[in-house]
């Protein structure tokens, strides 16, 4: 990349997240290119909005917007806003579009979910990982809705700056400058699977309850079976976490499950696969956790019901 000029940034599946953080990023001066599927009409003919409940209505138009990774140019960043039930599928997308010595950033929730890419990427590219802390959906063909938050938390998973603690921090500090220069927080975080972990005391809970009881975040925060349930699934998260060496302090679950009642009444993102038949990300939300703390000697009883009875539903909801 040439000195002064800003990254190539590649979207590599347009939905919620990577439409809402590639028009921001846009919107901030960056070259953002748009790889889309069944959205990619509407969106030459329309352009991308983001209704935002913090910035207002946004649009993106034109949108340089693609309908195959073979037509974009090459990226100095690729974001990938696809689920984690896509990755595999979208492998050869990500190597065509991506510039020699690229970074590849997962903006997806989640465990684990960097092994399975990192075996099929050239060692060339950079791989990260990110933890989106927001609230948003597609409403329709390139209409997103924002109702809340926004930060995105970045760490290392592996890539030619592996054994260089001090480059793979300046590759971090590079991503998170992007979301900064867009007006997002952006923290980088030293332990991605630390970071996981924490995110997931709040996707395993809501993310599987959203789906079992048909009920969006208010209804479970008044309820006081589904706050006990949500509150003993929290607590079977840290158990994990520590098992496997990340110790999550009690007080962190505390103040997710307090700063849920002050947010907007949401329906998390697994919510709106089951609504349109897709499929749940059980392997990243749950496969992958109870697996690396049963390897760790921890049987989560209450999590692994949980992912039984999603595991139903994902097969039977198609
Ligand atoms: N939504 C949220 O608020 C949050 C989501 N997350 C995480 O972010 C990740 C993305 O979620 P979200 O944005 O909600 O998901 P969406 O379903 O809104 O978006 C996924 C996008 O990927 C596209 N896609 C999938 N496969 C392909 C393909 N082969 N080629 C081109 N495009 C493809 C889909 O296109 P198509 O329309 O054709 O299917 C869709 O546009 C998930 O891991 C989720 O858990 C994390 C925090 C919050
Ligand atoms: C936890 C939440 C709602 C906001 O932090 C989120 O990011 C998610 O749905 O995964």
């Amino acid at each position: 990349m040439d000195a002064g000029r800003k990254p190539r940034v590649g979207i590599i599946g347009t939905g919620a997240i990577g439409g809402f953080y590639g028009v921001m990023l846009a919107r901030a001066g960056f070259d953002v290119h748009f790889l889309l599927r069944s959205e990619f009409s509407t969106v030459v003919e329309q352009g991308l909005q983001v209704n935002s409940a913090q910035y207002g209505a946004l649009s993106l138009k034109p949108v340089q917007a693609y309908a195959s990774a073979e037509e974009m140019p090459l990226c100095d960043w690729l974001l990938v806003g696809a689920k984690t039930t896509s990755n595999l599928q979208l492998a050869p997308a990500i190597i065509q579009a991506a510039a020699p010595d690229a970074k590849v950033l997962l903006l997806q929730n989640g465990l684990d979910v960097e092994d399975g890419l990192r075996a099929v990427l050239p060692e060339s590219l950079h791989l990260l990982g990110g933890l989106c802390f927001i609230c948003v959906h597609r409403a329709g063909p390139g209409q997103i809705e924002h109702q809340a938050l926004g930060a995105v938390n970045l760490g290392y998973h592996s890539g030619p700056a592996s054994a260089d603690p001090v480059l793979s921090q300046a590759i971090v500090e590079e991503g998170a400058a992007l979301f900064r220069e867009a007006g997002l927080d952006s923290k980088v975080m030293g332990n991605l699977q630390q970071a996981r972990w924490q995110k997931l005391v709040w996707n395993v809970p809501y993310n599987g309850l959203s789906v079992l009881l048909k009920a969006s975040t208010t209804p479970l925060m008044a309820d006081p079976d589904s706050r006990e349930l949500i509150q003993n699934l929290m607590q079977e998260v840290l158990l994990g976490a520590a098992a496997c060496g990340h110790v999550i302090p009690d007080a962190y679950a505390q103040q997710l499950f307090k700063s849920t009642e002050h947010m907007p009444d949401y329906w998390p993102s697994m919510y709106h696969d089951f609504l349109h038949q897709r499929p749940l990300e059980l392997a990243a939300i749950y496969v992958a956790p109870l697996a690396a703390a049963r390897a760790a000697g921890c049987e989560l009883p209450k999590i692994q019901a949980l992912y039984q009875a999603l595991s139903f539903i994902d097969r039977h909801h198609a």
